[in-house]
């Protein structure tokens, strides 16, 4: 693990992070009540376990989880499959509760689903039967708040201008991810929850999209959390990279991305690159193989 700053909140408050404070009359709970903060855009989910009810008695899919997210943070979560990633956003975007612990959204407990929190996953939840314009209309249009410029503004940013009146069977796949992002970004979210959104996409659509979302986060004041099965992916868009253990799952290192932004996808091929690529993958080689063990019944 590399030295951590304490003064420096974003790298200093998750779980394993703790030794970073030597001051041995503070306690990890008053180190982070100092440098956590809690403005618009930030995540912080505390001690947080998840159980789902199974027909084989109880599940803990999430177990302790600590992560603190700072406003306007890209940050990436890496894991083995099982390992509760999307349990951990969906209690973010407020489609779950939390067992134990909690999740804190702008320092406010998360209590439901809100605009302010944007969703995308894999398969993108266009209405099939509505136009392109009527689906990124349909957010906004529910709380009475269309601003048709903005609308304009991402269709020509999505690179969706033409297809206004197309449906979502009618474009390709990575369009229809674009037409995804406009959905969610005609809302305005301060936070972009991404649970891999383009691992369904062909290998040039895919650095493309992921190009696209780092023009977008770039020009707004946007918190990101993406989850990816993609080292390279996770690597090349995040500021920390999260990687969590085998179900129950818990953050089990982060992994801060020092390089330079604005980012392409030519860094791939820098030493700096490779050595955190590697690092990432060595760190989750042993989850992986945990979490197979677990499929397998051996675990
Ligand atoms: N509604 C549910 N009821 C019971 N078990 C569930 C439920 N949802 C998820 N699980 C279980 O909880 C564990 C974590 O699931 P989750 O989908 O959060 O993992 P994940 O890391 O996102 O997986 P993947 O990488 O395969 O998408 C898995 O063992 C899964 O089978």
């Amino acid at each position: 693990m590399s030295e951590r700053d304490p003064t420096n909140a974003r790298t200093a408050t998750d779980e394993q992070h703790t030794d970073a404070t030597n001051d041995a009359d503070a306690t990890d709970k008053e180190f982070r009540s100092w440098t956590e903060s809690s403005g618009t855009g930030t995540v912080n989910i505390k001690d947080m376990t998840k159980v789902y009810g199974t027909d084989s008695g109880e599940l803990t899919a999430v177990d302790s989880m600590d992560l603190h997210i700072e406003a306007e943070e890209f940050v990436t979560v890496l894991g083995p499959s099982g390992c509760g990633k999307s349990t951990v956003m969906e209690c973010i975007a407020g489609y779950l509760d939390p067992t134990e612990g909690e999740v804190l959204v702008n320092g406010d407990s998360v209590d439901g689903p809100d605009p302010t929190r944007g969703v995308v996953f894999q398969e993108n939840r266009l209405f099939p039967w509505k136009t392109i314009t009527e689906n990124v209309r349909f957010g906004p249009q529910m709380r009475d708040a269309v601003d048709q410029s903005r609308i304009d503004r991402l269709f020509d940013q999505m690179g969706l201008e033409g297809f206004e009146d197309s449906y979502p069977h009618e474009l390709s796949g990575g369009m229809q991810q674009r037409a995804e992002l406009a959905r969610l970004l005609a809302n305005d979210p301060d936070i972009m929850l991404m649970d891999e959104p383009f691992s369904g996409l062909d290998a040039m659509t895919k650095e493309l999209m992921q190009e696209k979302l780092l023009d977008v986060w770039e020009d707004d004041d946007r918190t990101v959390l993406f989850i990816t099965h993609d080292v390279e992916e996770a690597i090349l868009l995040a500021d920390r990279v999260v990687v969590m253990t085998a179900r129950p799952g818990q953050v089990k290192d982060v992994i801060d991305v020092d390089l330079d932004r604005p980012r392409d996808t030519d860094m791939v091929t820098t030493d700096r690159f490779n050595e955190l690529q590697r690092r990432a993958s060595e760190s989750i080689h042993d989850e992986a193989e945990r979490a197979m063990e677990q499929a397998e019944g051996r675990a």
